[in-house]
C-alpha cells in the first residue's frame, strides 16, 4: 500500500517545494494568512501556524540557526538550572553517580574500538611476519573483554539506580503539578489548555533527554578525536573526518523546519474533521441515542463519504508528515549515497599508496565512520527534540509564575470580622432594591446575624474565551438582606448561574461591584468567604472517591463521623443509595485504577476468566442519585456552623418531584437564618415561599419583588409564571374554539 502524500503548502512563501492539493477549505483565517506576522503551512489535513520570523530555509549548521538556537537555549537555561537544583536536592549521591555512569557509557564506543584496532593490528603484523606477539595479543583481547564486562555491569548498575531515581523524580513532580493545578482559578483554566500536556513522566523524559545530550556531546567529541587520530596515521586525518561528517551534515539540510519553533497546529480539513466527529460517536455515552435513533447506517455511510472525499491527503501529525517529505525527496536519495564516502576514501588510500596503509587501519576507519554516523544521527535527533523537552521544563516552572498572575486575587479580610447588618446603611442605593421585608422564617432571633447580606451594583461580566461582545451579566444590580430566601428566575442564558459563580468568587466582575456585608467581595480572604457559603449547582460532580468522602468533603472536620455523614445523606435523600451499594459508604465511585485483559473474557470458564469476572466493577449511580449525593455534601457543609449563604442553582433537573420537594423543604427548614438563593425554572412552592424574586433577562435584573408584587406588575415574571400555570388551569370553551 502506498503511503499517503503529506502535501505541503507554505502560504507565506512564493515557491512551493512539493505539489499541493489544497483541501483545507474549512478553516477561515489560517488559509489566507490574514494574521499579521503569522506564516501558515498546510501539511496534510493540518495547518501549522508559525511566527514569520522563525521559519527560514536553512542548513542545520547555518549561523542564523545557531544564533536562534543559542538565544532560545539561553532562555531555557534558567528553567534547566532550576530543574538541576530540584533533582539534585532529591538525592545528591544518586544524581552524581548517575551522571558519571552516563558519561562513562558515552565513551564506550571509543574504548572498544581502540582495543579492537589494537587486536587487529597485532594479528595483521603477526600474519604478515609469520609470528604473533601472544603476550600483547592476550593483553589486548583481555583488556577489551574486561571493558565489555565493565561497561555492561555499569549499564545494569545504572539502570537500577535510574529506576529508583525516576520514581523519586516522578513522585516529586506529581506533587508539584497537583499543587499548581489545584491552585488555578477558572479564568486561568480557560486560557491554559496546553498545560494539561505537562506530566511528571514528561518531566522525567526531558531530564533524561538533556542528560543524554550532554553525555552524547562528550561521546561525540571523543569519537571525533579518535577518528582524527586514526586518520592522521594516513596523513589525511582531517580529510577523513570530513568524509565521515559529509552525510550527517548534508542530511541536516532542511525543508522549512518547525520542530523546534513555537507553533499552533490545527486540523482544518473538513472531511477529516467530519471523520473524527463520526468516529467519536462510538463512545458509550452516544450508544443509546444512536441505537434508538436508528442511525448506525447513516453514520457508516457518512464516514465512508468523508473518507472518500479525503482521498490520499495525509492525516499524519504535521511533524511526522514533514519527516516523510524529507525521506521521500531526491535530496535524501543523494545524501544516502554519501554513506559510502569513507569507503571511497579508504579505496583511494590503497590506490594512492598501497604501502602507506594497512588493513586493520582501513577496517578501523570504516568502523569508526559507522559509529560516528550513528552517534551523529542520535545527536541530531536529540538536538531536535531538545527544545521540545526544554520547553516542557520551562512551562513546568512557568506554572508557578502563572499562579502569581491569577486574576481572581485573594483578599485578607476574614468573613467573621464582617457580620451582616440588617439595615441598609449604604449611601448609594442600587438600581433595584429589596422591597420586601425579611420573612420571620428566615431571620433568626438575634437579628439575622447568621445570614449574608449581598449587594450587586452595576455588575458586568463576560466569560474568558467567550465571544468578545457576549456579556453574561450586563449592569446587573440588586440587593439581598441577611436571611432572605431569594428565588432567581429568567430565560435560558439570562445570567442566573453566572451570578452564583460571581458570588462564589469563581470569577471577578469586569466592572461594577459586589458587596458582602457592606465590603467589596474582592477584599475577603477567599477561603474564609467560601467557608461561609454552601453551593449546590448542576455543575457539581461526584469525585472518583468513596461515597463517604463524597459527602464528608462538605465538612472535612466531620469526615470520620459516620452518623453526621448518614444524617447529611438522609437530608439530601441519598441514604437509600448507600444502603443499596455493596460496600455502603466505602463504595468507590468511578475508581481510576487500571484494568486490562488480553485474550481473556469474563465468560471464559478458565481461572483467568473467573478472576476477570470477579474483579471490582465500577459503581455507578443515576443522574438523580448523583444530585442527591451532591446535595448530601451541601447538607454536610451546614454542620460546620460557618455557612451564611446557601446558593442553589437548579440542582433538581434530574430529581423526581418528591425528591425535589424534599430537597427544597430540607434546605428551607434547616437554614436557620442563612441567606438562601435558589435559581430555578420551576415556579410553585419555591416562589410562593420567596421573600424576594429576581427576574433576569439578558444579563440584567429586570424585575424584583415578592410573587404577588411581580404578578401585579404583569411583566416578564408574570408572563413566565402564566406559561407554567396555564398548563394546570382548566381550559375555557371560548379558548378551545379559538
Ligand atoms: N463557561 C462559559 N463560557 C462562555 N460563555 C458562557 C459560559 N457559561 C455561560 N456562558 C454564557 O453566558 C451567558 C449566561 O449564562 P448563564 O449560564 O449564566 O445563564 P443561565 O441564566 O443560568 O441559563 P440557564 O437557565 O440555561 O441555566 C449565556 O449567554 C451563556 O452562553
Amino acid at each position: 500500500m502506498s503511503k499517503p502524500s503529506p502535501e505541503y503548502k507554505d502560504s507565506a512563501s512564493k515557491s512551493t517545494t512539493i505539489p499541493t492539493k489544497d483541501d483545507n477549505e474549512t478553516h477561515s483565517d489560517g488559509d489566507k494568512d490574514t494574521d499579521e506576522g503569522i506564516r501558515t503551512l498546510h501539511l496534510g489535513v493540518h495547518s501549522v501556524y508559525l511566527s514569520k520570523n522563525s521559519v527560514q530555509r536553512e542548513t542545520l549548521f547555518s549561523i542564523p540557526k545557531f544564533i536562534g538556537i543559542y538565544n532560545k537555549w539561553k532562555d531555557y537555561l534558567v528553567a534547566l538550572a532550576q530543574l538541576a537544583q530540584d533533582v539534585y536536592a532529591l538525592s545528591p549521591v544518586l544524581v552524581i553517580t548517575l551522571f558519571f555512569l552516563d558519561m562513562f557509557k558515552s565513551t564506550e564506543a571509543v574504548i572498544l574500538l581502540h582495543y579492537e584496532t589494537k587486536v587487529l593490528r597485532i594479528m595483521e603484523v603477526g600474519l604478515h611476519d609469520g609470528f604473533i606477539d601472544s603476550n600483547a595479543l592476550l593483553q589486548a583481547v583481555g583488556a577489551r573483554i574486561l571493558c565489555v564486562l565493565m561497561t555492561n555491569l555499569m549499564k545494569v548498575f545504572s539502570n537500577r539506580l535510574e529506576r529508583r531515581f525516576q520514581s523519586r523524580v516522578i513522585r516529586h513532580f506529581d506533587d508539584y503539578l497537583l499543587n499548581c493545578r489545584l491552585a488555578f482559578d477558572l479564568p486561568m483554566l480557560a486560557d491554559n489548555l496546553s498545560d494539561d500536556e505537562i506530566g511528571s513522566q514528561g518531566v522525567w523524559n526531558s531530564l533524561t533527554s538533556v542528560l543524554a545530550i550532554i553525555c552524547g556531546l562528550f561521546g561525540l567529541f571523543s569519537q571525533l578525536g579518535f577518528v582524527y587520530h586514526l586518520g592522521r596515521s594516513t596523513n589525511y586525518g582531517a580529510l577523513f573526518v570530513l568524509t565521515c561528517l559529509a552525510r550527517p551534515v548534508l542530511s541536516g539540510r532542511m525543508f522549512p523546519s518547525f520542530m523546534s519553533e513555537p507553533r499552533i497546529i490545527e486540523a482544518t480539513n473538513k472531511h477529516y474533521l467530519r471523520m473524527e466527529a463520526l468516529k467519536g460517536l462510538v463512545e458509550k455515552k452516544f450508544r443509546m441515542d444512536i441505537l434508538s435513533g436508528n442511525i448506525v447506517q447513516y453514520i457508516i455511510d457518512q464516514f465512508r463519504q468523508s473518507q472518500a472525499a479525503l482521498g490520499n491527503t495525509s492525516i499524519e501529525r504535521p511533524e511526522y508528515a514533514l519527516m516523510l517529505m524529507r525521506e521521500d525527496s531526491f535530496w535524501a536519495v543523494f545524501v544516502e549515497t554519501l554513506n559510502d564516502l569513507p569507503m571511497v576514501f579508504c579505496a583511494a588510500l590503497a590506490l594512492l599508496g598501497p604501502t602507506k596503509t594497512n588493513l586493520s587501519t582501513v577496517f578501523s576507519l570504516r568502523q569508526s565512520a559507522n559509529s560516528l554516523k550513528n552517534s551523529f544521527a542520535i545527536m541530531f535527533w536529540q538536538v531536535e527534540s531538545f527544545e521540545r523537552r526544554a520547553n516542557v521544563i520551562s512551562r513546568l516552572y512557568e506554572l508557578r509564575t502563572k499562579l502569581e498572575q491569577t486574576t481572581v486575587k485573594d483578599g485578607d479580610l476574614l468573613y467573621d470580622s464582617k457580620q451582616a447588618i440588617l439595615s441598609n446603611g449604604d449611601k448609594e442605593k442600587p438600581e433595584i432594591t429589596t422591597r420586601s421585608a425579611v420573612s420571620s422564617e428566615g431571620a433568626d432571633t438575634n437579628g439575622s446575624q447568621s445570614g449574608m447580606r449581598i449587594e450587586v451594583r452595576d455588575v458586568c461580566f463576560s466569560y474568558p474565551g467567550g465571544e468578545v461582545n457576549a456579556k453574561a451579566l450586563d449592569r446587573a444590580s440588586f440587593s439581598i438582606s441577611p436571611g432572605q430566601l431569594v428565588v432567581v428566575v429568567g430565560a435560558n442564558g439570562s445570567g442566573k448561574s453566572t451570578l452564583i459563580k460571581l458570588l462564589g468568587r469563581l470569577y471577578n466582575p469586569a466592572s461594577g461591584s459586589i458587596l458582602i456585608n457592606g465590603e467589596d467581595i474582592i477584599k475577603y480572604k477567599m477561603s474564609s468567604l467560601r467557608q461561609a457559603m454552601a453551593m449546590l449547582t448542576q455543575d457539581h460532580h461526584l469525585y472518583p472517591l468513596s461515597i463517604k468522602e463524597n459527602i464528608g468533603l462538605g465538612f472535612v472536620e466531620g469526615m470520620n463521623d459516620e452518623d453526621l455523614i448518614l444524617d447529611a445523606a438522609k437530608k439530601g435523600g441519598a441514604d437509600d443509595i448507600i444502603k443499596r451499594l455493596g460496600s455502603g459508604m466505602d463504595t468507590l465511585l468511578d475508581p481510576r485504577g487500571f484494568q486490562f485483559a488480553y485474550k481473556v473474557s469474563p465468560t471464559d470458564q478458565t481461572p483467568l476468566g473467573k478472576k476477570l469476572k470477579g474483579l471490582k466493577k465500577t459503581a455507578d449511580v443515576s443522574g438523580g442519585e448523583r444530585q442527591r449525593l451532591v446535595a448530601a455534601r451541601t447538607f454536610m457543609r451546614f454542620n460546620s456552623g460557618h455557612v451564611k449563604l446557601v446558593a442553589v442553582d437548579e440542582p433538581s433537573s434530574a430529581l423526581d418531584p418528591q425528591a425535589e420537594l424534599n430537597l427544597f423543604e430540607n434546605i428551607r427548614s434547616l437554614r436557620e437564618g442563612k441567606t438562601v438563593i435558589f435559581v430555578t425554572h420551576r415556579f410553585g412552592h419555591l416562589t410562593k415561599h420567596a421573600d424576594l424574586i429576581l427576574c433576569m433577562d439578558q444579563g440584567r435584573v429586570i424585575e424584583s419583588g415578592t410573587h404577588s408584587e411581580l404578578m401585579e406588575m404583569e411583566g416578564q415574571y408574570c408572563k413566565l409564571y402564566n406559561v407554567q400555570a396555564q398548563a394546570f388551569e382548566p381550559s375555557k370553551p371560548a379558548e378551545q374554539e379559538e
